[in-house]
């Protein structure tokens, strides 16, 4: 298994190209099961939750044909092409290792009449349950049956009505899983309290784009009037917001200066005010966002909160970076009751963390040192990565499965910009 070996102290600047978005890729990839006709995806991020997915959609049926495949292209371009579906069974070996498979449960539904998805686990960061996937589902009129590990959703006779269903408590992939079955129902059907992450908005857009009619976009409140048949498009994924965010992060512990070529500032505004409330200086344009710390970084305190809030995918790299802020702060999650695993690995490598429940207390220290670490999840593991860049001495970063699902080749991004890092087989 391959290590990270990173040798910090060195001042980030240049330029980083941001990657396609892997939380918008995740729900736009399913999108190609409500269609027969072709659906070509661009600005698709090389990474190991993508090629999860790629061989997911294979079992069905669906056929996949992916260009730039040459080791510089950064965005691929995937087209799939659901003329039959020739399986409706997502097994568990295959979704167990992703837990975004359940995506495939609304569109796979909508399209097939029929679904039969492995349950998936819970993982790191909290249990993740599946409930409010499944109640929104049979608000528009689904069956859904649980046995074995498995999920078994089908449509009752004539076809899915449609219906209302007001979340409870705000989910981003319950929203896309309702929204990717609503698109073919008989009927019209409202979402309250939806999610409204911009990678929603994508998902939207996309849907619109191939034939779907949904009111509201952007919004907590959705309103779809089931369409008779969807048809093919191209669309280019939007670009990595919490990528970007993680950059800014590496860049400002170092007390450097990016810009994150792509990147978009109004889709990441809650980053921006915590880098700027930690003493950053973050300018934008239409195509980029350049972020730098010139002065000393200052404590702050933060709180995760479903978008237009703080995502709790920066949490882990904000602590990261809070780790050398001078004075006290304390970093609420709200979203997931486990999310704070970085935390004693952080405090290896000299962080001076406590933690109470859901809050985190990070004390700023004058130096961070180089430690072996290893992280049991993604944004965890990228905050170990950040410290590393501004440690004394050498960090040892393992355990890169959980990187590799979320940021495509990281260490040639870092190594564009003047860090000292590698990967080498352990
Ligand atoms: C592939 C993808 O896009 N992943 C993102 C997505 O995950 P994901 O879609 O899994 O996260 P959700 O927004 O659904 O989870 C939010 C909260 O709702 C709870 N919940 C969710 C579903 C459900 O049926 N019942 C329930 O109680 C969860 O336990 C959690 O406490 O949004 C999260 C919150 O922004 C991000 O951290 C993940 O990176
Ligand atoms: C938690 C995350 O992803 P996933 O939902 O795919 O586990 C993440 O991207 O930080």
């Amino acid at each position: 298994m391959d290590k990270l070996i990173i040798r910090g102290g060195n001042r980030l600047s240049g330029t980083i190209p941001i990657s396609g978005a892997k939380n918008a890729a995740l729900t736009l990839i399913p999108c190609a099961l409500l269609t027969e006709e072709p659906l070509t995806l661009r600005n698709l991020p090389r990474l190991a939750d993508i090629d999860g997915f790629q061989h997911l959609m294979n079992q069905f049926g669906v056929t996949t044909v992916i260009q730039g495949t040459r080791p510089e292209d950064f965005g691929r371009v995937m087209s799939m092409e659901a003329t039959r579906i020739t399986s409706t069974v997502a097994p568990y070996d295959l979704v167990r290792k992703m837990r975004a498979s359940i995506l495939v449960l609304g569109p796979m539904l909508a399209r097939a009449g029929e679904a039969t998805v492995s349950m998936p686990g819970g993982c790191a960061i909290g249990n993740r349950p599946i409930d409010l996937h499944l109640k929104a589902l049979e608000a528009f009129g689904a069956h859904i049956e649980l046995a074995q590990g498995y999920v078994k959703a089908y449509q009752p006779d004539g076809g899915m009505p449609g219906g209302d269903f007001d979340f409870p408590v705000v989910s981003v992939g319950a929203t896309e899983n309702a929204l990717m079955a609503a698109v073919l129902a008989n009927g019209t059907s409202r979402l309250f309290n939806a999610a409204r992450e911009p990678e929603i908005v994508d998902l939207c857009n996309m849907l619109v784009a191939m034939g779907a009619e949904i009111e509201g976009i952007g919004t907590s409140n959705l309103t779809i009037h089931g369409v008779k048949r969807l048809h093919g498009a191209t669309y280019r994924v939007m670009p990595d917001r919490i990528e970007a965010g993680s950059y800014a992060c590496a860049a400002a512990i170092t007390g450097g200066e990016v810009r994150l070529e792509g990147a978009r500032a109004d889709e990441m505004m809650a980053t921006i005010h915590a880098l700027q409330a930690i003493g950053c200086e973050v300018t934008w344009d239409a195509k980029s966002v350049t972020v730098g710390a010139s002065g000393p970084l200052k404590a702050t305190n933060l709180t995760t909160a479903p978008y237009p809030g703080l995502a709790t995918d920066m949490q882990a790299q904000l602590m990261a970076l809070l780790c050398k802020a001078e004075g006290t702060s304390v970093l609420k999650e709200t979203i997931f009751e486990n999310r704070f695993m970085h935390v004693p690995e952080l405090a290896r490598m000299g962080a001076d963390i406590t933690t109470e429940g859901r809050t985190a207390i990070v004390r700023g220290v004058e130096r961070l040192t180089g430690a072996e670490v290893m992280a049991t999840d993604l944004r965890a593991s990228m905050s170990l990565v950040i410290a590393a860049l501004a440690a004394e001495g050498e960090t040892t970063v393992r355990r890169l499965y959980h990187l590799d699902r979320g940021y495509e080749r990281l260490e040639e991004k870092l190594q564009l910009v003047g860090a000292d890092i590698e990967r080498v087989d352990d």
